[in-house]
């Protein structure tokens, strides 16, 4: 399909042109690319980005454990016969955490790429993009705790 290819400029007879390797091992796509307005489909585009998320989910323990606890969630939400306006509250909420912990782990990548040594700059980046999850793992429980709360203690009390 034509809008699959990815329009390189050649670095060097590669036979680069024309050529689908988009997320690829070895593919590339940099500021000279873009200055030679190569096009980058939209399929590639969401290729690349679904392979980030599937990246973090393998890689990182606590994207694991979002999951489960989304999961969880979802599963208490159908338990609970939550309301339109709290599904949204969870769903924005599950969304939030597992963005962050996507950006956590681009910056964790960026950072053991430029400073596999010690830095204290490195140390200070690694910490705001996991003080970031932090923020919005937080906010989560806090509106788990306003949403699941009450219909619970109901259920189970009332
Ligand atoms: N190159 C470095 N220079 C200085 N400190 C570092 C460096 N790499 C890691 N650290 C410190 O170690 C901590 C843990 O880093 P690591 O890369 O193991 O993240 P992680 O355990 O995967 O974090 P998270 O649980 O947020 O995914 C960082 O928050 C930072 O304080």
């Amino acid at each position: 399909m034509e809008d699959d290819l990815v329009d390189v400029p050649d670095r060097g007879g590669s036979g680069a042109r024309n050529e689908p390797p988009c997320c690829g091992e070895g593919f590339v796509r940099n500021d000279a690319d873009k200055g030679a307005r190569s096009r980058f489909s939209l399929v590639c585009a969401f290729r690349c980005a679904w392979d980030g998320i599937v990246y973090a989910v393998r890689t990182q323990r606590n994207m694991k454990i979002h999951l489960g606890i989304a999961v969880l969630a979802v599963a208490l939400g159908f338990v609970l016969r939550i309301d339109g306006a709290s599904w949204a509250a969870v769903i924005l909420c599950i969304a939030a955490v597992f963005a962050a912990e996507c950006v956590n782990t681009a910056i964790e990548s960026v950072v053991d790429l430029v400073s596999p040594e010690y830095h204290e700059l490195a140390r200070r980046a690694k910490d705001c993009g996991a003080g970031a999850v932090l923020v919005f793992a937080i906010v989560a429980l806090v509106v788990a705790a306003v949403v699941f709360g009450p219909r619970a203690w109901a259920l189970f009390f009332g």
